[in-house]
This record gives structure tokens, C-alpha cells and sequence, in this order.
């Protein structure tokens, strides 16, 4: 059974009626990872957001179906979206300083999902935050935990971050451009960080990003979308080899520069 399954969902904003996704369907297995890229603006975020039932003010799933873990999210009140997210769904974003909180140590904060989610005493807690941060490959991870937001790089910040989002072991995870602002060599070892974890525990993944390298390296299916819609999806190697759509196609000539080839050849 999937994990994640989006059928055929819209996506509008009730304060002007327009409607922003129109119409975006996939299934993520156990294990899985779809890509999706697409210009700023053509609606990612969005789909990401409705699976995580955060969707901003006014918008609202419009139709279609999302189901996670073969629940019907729909009928979900706040309480039950609360118990699902970190526990079931989970994400990454980018800008990971934002989602941290500057005065609390890092360690702290992943300690505190463990408590709230797993039910772990204080010291569990502690030991199991640790663990995680090892888990990112952050060295020496009991120093780190004692460490607040600002001593850390943006690299550090991502790992502790995605650190935080698997805290609750989460059967899926969203990783939203998560890698965007950090430099090349640090991006890959995070790309590499969630393909481990992916392998590992069976952790189910959408990767979004407007770098088709990024979903070329790590995805097995990718959609595409444009203003809202997904203008093509498909196996990686397929819809980057054998594009069918124009768009899609400006895409990969746009990535070429930037040695998409490379990651096609490894895969
Ligand atoms: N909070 C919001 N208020 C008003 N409009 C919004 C809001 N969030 C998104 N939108 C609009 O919805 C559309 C889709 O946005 P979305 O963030 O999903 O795009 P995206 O593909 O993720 O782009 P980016 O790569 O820039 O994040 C855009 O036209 C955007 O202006």
C-alpha cells in the first residue's frame, strides 16, 4: 500500500477564488522517492503543504483525494494532524535557521519532538538526540546538541534539522528545496545523508527542487509542473532522457550547464 497517494488534487485560495494546483496525482511506496521540480511559483510548495495539512490561510484542498498511510487526510481535525505530523509525515525545508528556535540548544529541540511525540523520558530523550546527530553525520554530536543555532553552518543547521524532522521516525519525509542554500559540496553530502536514511529505514521520500540535478541524483519518479499543473511525470531516466513535453525540455537545456549528464550516467 502506498504511503502517500495524491489523486488528482486542487489546490485554491478562498480569499480570491483562484485556484493554484490544478490537479496533481502520485503514490509514494514505502521506501519510495518521487521528485518535484518545476519553476518558482508553479505550485510545489503548495502540494507539499496540503499532504502536511499546513496549507497557508485561506487555501484549502479544493479536490481530489490525499491519503497517508491509507487514511483519508479530509476529514483530519488539528488534534489529528498534530499526532500524524513528525510521527507519520514529516519535512525539511530551506533557510533551516528559521525553524529553530535562536535561545534553545539544537540538541534541546530535537530532544523535546522525541519527548512530545515518542513519549521519552528527559534522559531518553537526551541519548536518543545524540544518536541522531551522529546519525547526520555531524561530529561530535554530544558538543553539537549543547550548541545554539548560531555556532552552527548552514550545513550543520540542515543536518540538525533533518535530524529533528526524523526525530519521531516518520514513515515519510518532504524535503523542500532543503538544499537550495547551501554550497555544492555541502548539498551533496546532504543528498547523500537522506539517500542513506532512505536505504536505512525505509523512510519514503518527496524531493522538491527547481535542480533537476538534485531529483536526477536521488529520485525514481519525477513530476514536473508548470503554473500549477504537472505538465509531465514518469521514471527519471525516462522523462530526462525522452522528454515529452516542451517545458520539460527547456528544463534539461537550462540544467545542462550545470552537468545534469553526470548524474543520468551514475544512475
Ligand atoms: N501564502 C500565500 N499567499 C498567497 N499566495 C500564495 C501563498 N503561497 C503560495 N502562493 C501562490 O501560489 C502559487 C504556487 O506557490 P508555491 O509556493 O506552491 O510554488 P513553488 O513551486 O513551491 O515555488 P517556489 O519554488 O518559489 O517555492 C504561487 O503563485 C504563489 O504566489
Amino acid at each position: 500500500m502506498s504511503i502517500l497517494e495524491l489523486e488528482n488534487v486542487r489546490i485554491r485560495n478562498d480569499a480570491d477564488g483562484r485556484e493554484l494546483v490544478h490537479g496533481v496525482s502520485f503514490a509514494l511506496q514505502p521506501g519510495g522517492v518521487v521528485g518535484i521540480v518545476g519553476e518558482s511559483g508553479s505550485g510545489k510548495t503548495l502540494t507539499c503543504r496540503a499532504a502536511l495539512g499546513i496549507l497557508p490561510e485561506h487555501f484549502v484542498v479544493s479536490d481530489g483525494r490525499i491519503r497517508l498511510d491509507g487514511q483519508d487526510v479530509a476529514g483530519l481535525t488539528r488534534r489529528q494532524w498534530t499526532a500524524l505530523r513528525g510521527t507519520t509525515i514529516s519535512a525539511v525545508f530551506q533557510d533551516p535557521a528559521s525553524y529553530l528556535n535562536p535561545s534553545l540548544t539544537v540538541g534541546s529541540q530535537i530532544a523535546e519532538v522525541i519527548r512530545v511525540k515518542r513519549g521519552a523520558k528527559r534522559r531518553a530523550a537526551r541519548e536518543r538526540a545524540i544518536e541522531l546527530l551522529a546519525a547526520v553525520r555531524l561530529r561530535d554530536p554530544a558538543v553539537v546538541y549543547g550548541q545554539y543555532p548560531h555556532e552552527l553552518s548552514g550545513g550543520m543547521l540542515q543536518r540538525s534539522l533533518i535530524a529533528a524532522a526524523i526525530a519521531a521516525e516518520p514513515r515519510v519525509l518532504i524535503a523542500d528545496e532543503a538544499t537550495t542554500a547551501l554550497d555544492v559540496t555541502v548539498q551533496a553530502e546532504i543528498l547523500d545523508l537522506l539517500a542513506d536514511l532512505r536505504r536505512d529505514t525505509g523512510l519514503a521520500l518527496v524531493v522538491v527542487s527547481h535542480d533537476l540535478a538534485v531529483v536526477a541524483q536521488l529520485c525514481e519518479r519525477v513530476l514536473v509542473m508548470r503554473a500549477g499543473e504537472v505538465v509531465e511525470q514518469g521514471r527519471v531516466e525516462q522523462v530526462l532522457h525522452q522528454p515529452r513535453h516542451e517545458y520539460t525540455r527547456l528544463l534539461i537545456e537550462e540544467h545542462e550547464a550545470y552537468g545534469l549528464e553526470r548524474y543520468l550516467v551514475a544512475s
